[in-house]
């Protein structure tokens, strides 16, 4: 029975229902060996000290063998000094490095070459120049190597957008985020998971052909709830880590707000390192809000300044107020600013009660939105009060007039982004919509085979499920998904 029962693991996993392998997709680009040979400049623009030219297809060795001298190929691998010349004047260009990758060990798993030249602007166009008039090659389009690579199965989906943070990271933990997902984890935690459901489906398959026959072992279709129950539970377990890798790609929502006055464009200022608002003495400076994206002690964030929050104000101010209300809406973190001088005011006293208290300052639990409470200017304090406020909710004394305090704000500022964003090292995985909705899909899929009455839709509801998460890696994957991903990408990857 149980080889019976494996012959339909092999059918489940290729069955008629089960999603294209992903090595081949983007159809309307070359496929393996056929095609164009592209290349581009895959270093930065501008004046450098080496500048990497790329190509990949199937007249790269004869490309390299064209602008070189000697002619003969590079051992494959190994970086090799030859001379460049212009194939059609013979006109030396540079002295440089090349190396040759014949495919399928290359990124793109077709035959690759690489030009390591010298990066002056001349140097670059001669040798792009050089290389376009060579039969069979052309300029290659944004992304178009990393969608060759993905096209020959050198790199999966998820792997793709984990490439292609990477390019973008800008901070510490987004590296290390960007890395994780370009190493697979995210696939291969998808790939278990469909594994599982094969499992799954050849057991309901079995029972489906085999219950009559009366050979078939007891607890096949236990065995298979089972299974779809322990993957409910991981999938909900990511599924609610999945905001947080959000944050973590593209930054957490944190808002300074506060009454006029208050300091809230000089603590943007001091945080982002840049002038991005006017700071003046006089109150209502601000008026829109004013987005910028920082770097928070090694977190991504997108800061948003905004106008004091007060009333009885003209209609130019008050629509300020209504944008900053809005926006408060939407932080994940609220940086609360007061006066430290000021406590007494009207707006300071409406802002405690309206936004501090309600969203529980210190007190986090419980709340999605996050607050930390700062008061500033406490170098106008009396001298030797460290804190004159005890009654308040916990809170920091700062000073963007001097610095003083900035650190332990940073600090502060640490633990709230890491229990935003979460672990980069260990933490969530989803770090993209398109991750969660097809969890979400497969988990709803997973619901719809618990409910199923008759053992055909039970089955189909596995295979969906199954479905969703073979296309969160790339299998069956739509051109449209394909050209949103690779759009990200620069000329030369
Ligand atoms: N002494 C002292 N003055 C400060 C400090 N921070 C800001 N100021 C001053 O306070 C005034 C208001 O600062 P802003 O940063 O414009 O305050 P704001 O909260 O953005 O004001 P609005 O946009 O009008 O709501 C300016 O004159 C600043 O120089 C501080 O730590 N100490
Ligand atoms: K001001
Ligand atoms: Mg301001």
């Amino acid at each position: 029975m149980w080889r019976g029962l494996w012959t339909l693991v092999s059918r489940a996993a290729r069955g008629p229902h089960s999603p294209r392998p992903c090595t081949r997709q983007g159809s309307r680009y070359p496929g393996p060996g056929s095609g164009a040979t592209i290349f581009a400049l895959s270093s930065g623009q501008g004046r450098c000290g080496i500048a990497v030219i790329r190509t990949s297809g199937p007249a790269s060795g004869h490309a390299l063998r064209s602008l070189t001298a000697p002619r003969d190929l590079p051992p494959a691998r190994k970086a090799c000094l030859r001379l460049l010349s212009d194939p059609r004047s013979g006109e030396p260009l540079d002295r440089a490095l090349v190396l040759w990758f014949p495919g399928p060990q290359s990124f793109t798993g077709e035959d690759c070459t690489e030009f390591h030249v010298h990066g002056g602007p001349a140097v670059v166009s001669g040798v792009l120049q050089a290389l376009g008039s060579v039969p069979g090659l052309r300029p290659a389009e944004a992304g178009e190597f990393t969608r060759r690579a993905f096209a020959h199965g050198k790199l999966s989906l998820t792997e793709v957008e984990g490439l292609a943070d990477l390019i973008h990271a800008e901070t510490e933990a987004q590296r290390r985020q960007a890395l994780r997902q370009l190493d697979g984890e995210l696939g291969d935690l998808c790939r278990g998971w469909a594994e599982t459901l094969t499992k799954a489906l050849a057991h309901v398959e079995a029972y489906i052909d085999f219950s009559e026959d009366d050979n078939l072992e007891e607890g096949v279709l236990d065995q298979a709830d089972s299974e779809v129950r322990k993957l409910e539970v991981a999938l909900g377990v990511h599924l609610r880590d999945a905001r947080r890798g959000q944050r973590l790609r593209s930054g957490a929502h944190v808002v300074v707000a506060g009454p006029p006055n208050a300091g809230k464009s000089s603590l943007v200022n001091l945080l982002s390192r840049k002038p991005v608002s006017i700071v003046s003495p006089e109150p209502g400076t601000t008026r829109d809000v004013l987005e910028t994206p920082v770097d928070l002690a090694g977190f991504p964030a997108l800061l948003s300044d905004t106008a004091g929050l007060r009333e009885g104000v003209g209609p130019v101010e008050q629509e300020g107020v209504r944008r900053a209300q809005k926006r408060l809406e939407q932080a994940d973190l609220i940086l609360a600013v007061l006066d430290a001088t000021d406590l007494a005011s009207p707006a300071s006293c409406n802002f405690l009660d309206t936004v501090v208290i309600p969203a529980g300052a210190g007190n986090p639990s419980g709340n999605s939105q996050r607050l930390l409470l700062v008061l500033n200017k406490s170098d106008l304090l009396p001298a030797g009060c460290s804190d004159p406020h005890p009654d308040l909710p916990s809170h920091l004394l700062l000073s963007c007039l001097t610095g003083e305090g900035l650190d332990g704000l940073l600090e502060a500022l640490k633990k709230e982004l890491a229990a935003l964003c979460g672990d980069p090292s260990t933490g969530p995985l989803l770090t993209r919509s398109r991750h969660q909705h097809h969890l979400q899909g497969c988990l709803d899929a997973l619901g719809q085979y618990k409910q199923a009455r008759d053992l055909a839709l039970a089955a189909e509801a596995l295979r969906v499920a199954r479905g969703h998460l073979s296309r969160l890696t790339g299998g069956g994957g739509t051109e449209e998904i394909l050209d949103i991903i690779f759009r990200d990408f620069c000329v030369g990857k």
